[in-house]
């Protein structure tokens, strides 16, 4: 997939490789603080949707013209449903191609087709990043993918410092990024680390599709703040919102208001859309978030059907007036792509953005990452845990139901009686059962900088390879229950799930409800999860800066609920879980040995 990403497209914050000295008639500026002016125009664009048989069902933007200038926020308002993502989306050059979309209309880029171009960014609501690594980590690998000709590294690092400064994440800068199980930085941080990366190349036009959702009033306004700030530093920045509270729309410069594809108004932000629809006797009361007015203004009612026949009335009223005196924003271009952008950005007088880093630079810093990452995130014993246990119980699985035909027609036949077959497979897969997780374990304890002791060592390898048979010996129950190999693999790793699920990580001994609490008893994801923990943790002395924070190894083994148990005991009901596995693999084979219709003698 990253092959794939690398020779098929660079992304939108990437510049492609381009002739540096090909700046067209403007001179991008030679400061790290100055970016090359853009001013936007777009005129008359509709995008509209068609049935299968090509006849238009709905129009999702009709005829929307506007302006974006350098130095100035514009934010597109306006209900849900009401175009804003597809405005920016067209804006940007990115909206998804569709047989049944059918987009037209022009745009221009400082008075030029857009492929003319300059170097643009585009945020996006959904925040991707590697959750494992820190902040600074994130953008000193984007900065060395993008930014390939300062070498030194000294120089790069001061650029990833002041655009932490810049963006307020300096506090943050070493923190991890985190997901939803493990907690790293806020939601806030993360949109403006999104909006960092993007600005590593110095982008002329900033695009934000969303940028405060899902944050509170707080983070919202620390993020809106930061999109102000670069907009007064050159920037033409246009970010879609849906409602803002009044403190963060007393921030926009610039305003384009839409309700069901149409601008309903376009122009000057704060106080001078509410006189213009004073004029037409919508008075916005006082003391009202002025953005909520609008929103309500320009939303259909859909408490009954008067409301939305009275509401619907309003807006085509609103919509028809605007048009009558709309700002004439001609442009001669028609919509093409950004691609072409060949308009580097520069520090100190130098390009920075001449070419992104070959593929070696590009797959050296990829790997780089992934290893930093998952380095990380195997230090915890769930994933080695899981790891085992899934890759023994699918071999087990893919394998067994096939075999089991075999084994069937040899019992029919007297060839061997079921107990033996049964050990001797135990003891034959002993080394190769063992290979893996030895395999295994030897890679992963030194990457994950696990404990660096022999002894421990040699636990962590018993434990998992422990784990492994008993894994194996579940695959097997799991294969004598069911008749194909597809169902085999459908059960086993369904029914792994639910012994992941109580192994301890996600749910342990304490929270488990009273009806559930037998499946970790039972569950060798929680006895091997639990082995590796006090093989890792006993002993340990943790950094502290809060006095409630987890001091000792001990007090970690007490958190999780594993709290004076020994490494040999977890030894013990693996064994005990491998051999009720293969009890009931025996069972279940007796039981459903293959049964031959009896040939009875003739009824006289
Ligand atoms: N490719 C598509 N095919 C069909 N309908 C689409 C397509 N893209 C957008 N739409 C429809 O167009 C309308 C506008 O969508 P858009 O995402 O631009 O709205 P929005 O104002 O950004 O909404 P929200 O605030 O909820 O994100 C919606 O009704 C959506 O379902």
């Amino acid at each position: 997939a990253f092959f794939f990403r690398v020779i098929s497209s660079p992304g939108p914050a990437l510049l492609p490789d381009g002739e540096p000295e090909d700046s067209g008639d403007e001179e991008a500026p030679s400061d790290s603080s100055e970016v090359a002016p853009v001013t936007l125009r777009w005129s008359r664009i509709t995008c509209s949707l068609s049935d299968k048989h090509g006849k238009t069902v709905r129009f999702l933007l009709t005829n929307v013209s506007g302006e974006a200038k350098p130095g100035r926020l514009l934010a597109i308002m306006g209900p849900s449903g009401s175009g804003k993502t597809t405005l920016l989306n067209v804006l940007v050059g990115q909206l998804a191609a569709s047989p049944r979309l059918h987009l037209s209309g022009h745009m221009d880029v400082n008075g030029k087709p857009r492929s003319h171009g300059y170097k643009i960014a585009y945020v996006r609501q959904e925040d991707l990043f590697f959750s494992q690594l820190t902040v600074r980590e994130t953008l000193s690998i984007a900065a060395e993918l993008q930014l390939p000709e300062i070498a030194s590294v000294q120089k790069r690092e001061m650029y990833v410092n002041e655009l932490l400064l810049r963006l307020g994440l300096i506090n943050c800068a070493d923190s991890i990024i985190g997901d939803a199980k493990v907690r790293g930085i806020s939601g806030g941080e993360k949109k403006r680390l999104s909006l960092a990366c993007e600005l590593i190349a110095s982008p002329s036009v900033i695009f934000a599709d969303e940028p405060t959702t899902g944050l509170d009033a707080f983070q919202a306004e620390k993020v809106m703040e930061t999109h102000e700030l670069l907009a007064r530093d050159g920037h033409t920045v246009i970010c879609s919102i849906h409602q803002p509270r009044s403190s963060v729309y007393k921030k926009f410069d610039d305003i384009v208001l839409l309700s069901e594809g149409a601008v309903v108004y376009m122009g000057p932000a704060r106080d001078e859309p509410l006189k213009y629809f004073e004029k037409f006797g919508y008075d916005c009361p006082d003391h009202m978030n002025p953005a909520e007015f609008l929103a309500d203004l320009i939303s259909i009612d859909y408490s009954s059907a008067e409301s939305i026949r009275s509401s619907q009335t309003r807006i085509d009223k609103l919509v028809a007036e605007f048009s009558e005196i709309l700002p004439s924003v001609e442009c001669l271009s028609p919509i093409t792509t950004w691609k072409s952008c060949k308009i580097p950005a520069k520090v100190g007088g130098k390009s920075l953005t001449k070419k992104q880093g070959g593929w070696w630079r590009q797959y050296y810093h990829m790997i780089h990452s992934n290893i930093r990452s998952s380095r990380r995130l195997t230090k915890h014993p769930e994933v080695a845990a899981i790891n085992t246990a899934m890759a023994a119980l699918t071999k087990t699985v893919s394998v067994f139901p096939k075999e089991r035909v075999i084994v069937d027609r040899e019992r029919s036949k007297g060839s061997y009686a079921l107990g033996p077959y049964l050990i001797s497979k135990l003891l034959a897969e002993i080394p190769i059962g063992a290979a893996f997780p030895l395999m295994f374990g030897t890679i992963l304890y030194p990457m994950a900088h696990l404990h660096p002791s022999l002894s421990r060592f040699t636990k962590f390898c018993g434990i998992i390879t422990m784990e492994a048979f008993a894994a194996s010996a579940m695959g097997l129950t799991v294969g004598a229950m069911v008749s194909t190999t597809e169902a085999a693999m459908a059960v086993g790793p369904s029914l792994m799930t639910v012994f992941i699920v109580f192994g301890g990580y996600y749910v342990n001994a304490e929270n488990t409800p009273v009806v559930f609490r037998w499946i970790p008893r039972i569950s060798l994801i929680r006895w091997a999860f639990q082995g590796l923990c006090i093989n890792e943790f006993t002993g340990l002395k943790f950094e502290c800066q809060n006095s409630f924070d987890i001091q000792t190894g001990e007090q970690a083994l007490e958190r999780f609920s594993f709290g004076g148990s020994r490494i040999g005991d977890t030894i013990t009901a693996q064994g005990r879980i491998l051999m009720f596995w293969y009890w009931t693999t025996y069972l279940l084979l007796k039981k459903n040995q293959p049964k031959y219709q009896e040939l009875k003698p003739p009824q006289l």
